[in-house]
């Protein structure tokens, strides 16, 4: 039997830009947010997605979703093609497609109970549903993310920060979905709660078969829980590979320097990695960089980066980079992470 995972979602050509305002008589600029992004998630695969703010990722998560409609490109679930479903079959189609919000207190409605906001996407999605059916689930849910019966009359005020994102997990779960997007879950929280709604991510994802998207601007959290990690930058793919090439081999300057934000505790390696710093500013995505837009930070750039577009190139089996000079750029051994 043909074991290979399918591919749940593709992403083929997908461009969004917005309209900026630039004056009452001036005409509106335009923001380029996602540019040429083509990429696939297999079923089961958590695929990180990072990259600083500003780059992109909520605007694509969004784009995935439908939650944006992207001006170019196709959003492939399973071949078909999210952004030519008519508004109803959408609307079904997003038991599949769930998502988890940053800020879990803002993100859930003050006046309802947690019983009622968990149950509220089974309302508008499965409303054949009965009343005892749809409290059974609620219930079910809740005890699936670690949240107990006696909790489904409070308020979110009530809860802590961990609590409530975990309410908006069983949010995101209650339908069953078979993807969800996690877009910066755990940066609101404190420290010490992070790893435990990161293990919770990793036990449902287990235990319910669904695939994730797990956005993130701190390389080191999407580090435990990717399979692969796709790095934007101003909108573009500069590198997608396995958490382990992305760790042990980067090879897009970009990435290296989105490492030395992850902490060693050699202080002597910290210290020659931080050569590969970021440096400025990130440059705004209404006028960007000609050629390689990141070459105005890149400490291997050399005239011709200012030229051309790199191409995002197929490389080592499958990872792909988008560089002109990832040949040439050697990482030190004793630089790169865990070495
Ligand atoms: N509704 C909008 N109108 C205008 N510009 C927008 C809108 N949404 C996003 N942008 C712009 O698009 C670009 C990408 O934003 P996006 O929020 O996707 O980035 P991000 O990587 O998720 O950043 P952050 O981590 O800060 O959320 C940014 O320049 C942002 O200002």
């Amino acid at each position: 039997m043909d074991q290979t995972p399918i591919n749940l979602l593709e992403i083929r050509n997908l461009k969004k830009t917005f309209a900026i305002s630039s004056g009452l008589f001036a005409r509106p600029l335009t923001l380029t947010a996602l540019e040429n992004i083509n990429f696939t998630i297999r079923q089961g695969e958590t695929l990180g997605i990072v990259g600083e703010s500003g780059c992109g990722k909520s605007t694509l998560g969004r784009c995935i979703l439908q939650l944006l409609s992207p001006d170019e490109g196709q959003v492939l679930w399973l071949g078909q093609d999210l952004t030519k479903l008519p508004a109803e079959e959408m609307r079904r189609r997003r038991q599949d497609l769930q998502i988890i919000f940053q800020d879990p207190l803002a993100s859930l409605n003050p006046r309802m109970t947690v019983g009622e906001i968990i149950a509220d996407p089974l309302r508008t999605l499965r409303p054949e549903l009965k009343k005892e059916e749809r409290r059974a689930r609620v219930l079910k849910t809740m005890e699936a993310v670690g949240l107990l019966p006696e909790m489904i009359n409070r308020y979110p005020h009530e809860f802590s920060g961990g609590q409530a994102q975990r309410i908006g997990i069983a949010r995101a779960l209650i339908t069953e979905p078979k993807l969800i997007v996690c877009d910066e879950p755990v940066s609101a929280l404190d420290v010490s709660i992070q790893a435990q709604i990161l293990n919770l991510l990793a036990e449902l994802k287990d235990e319910f078969g669904l695939t994730l998207i797990f956005i993130s601007h701190n390389l080191s959290v999407v580090r435990h829980v990717s399979d692969r990690i796709l790095v934007l930058y101003l909108g573009r793919i500069v590198e997608l590979a396995t958490g382990d090439e992305i760790y042990e081999d980067p090879k897009h300057p970009y990435t290296r320097a989105l490492l030395t934000a992850v902490p060693i505790p050699d202080p002597k390696l910290a210290r020659q990695r931080n050569i590969d710093a970021l440096k400025g500013e990130i440059p705004s995505p209404i006028n960007p960089p000609s050629g390689c837009t990141f070459r105005t930070r890149c400490r291997f750039a050399k005239p011709f980066c200012a030229e051309q577009r790199p191409p995002l190139e197929t490389i080592d089996g499958g990872r792909l980079v988008a560089c002109h000079r990832w040949r040439e750029i050697e990482v030190p051994e004793e630089a790169v992470l865990g070495v």
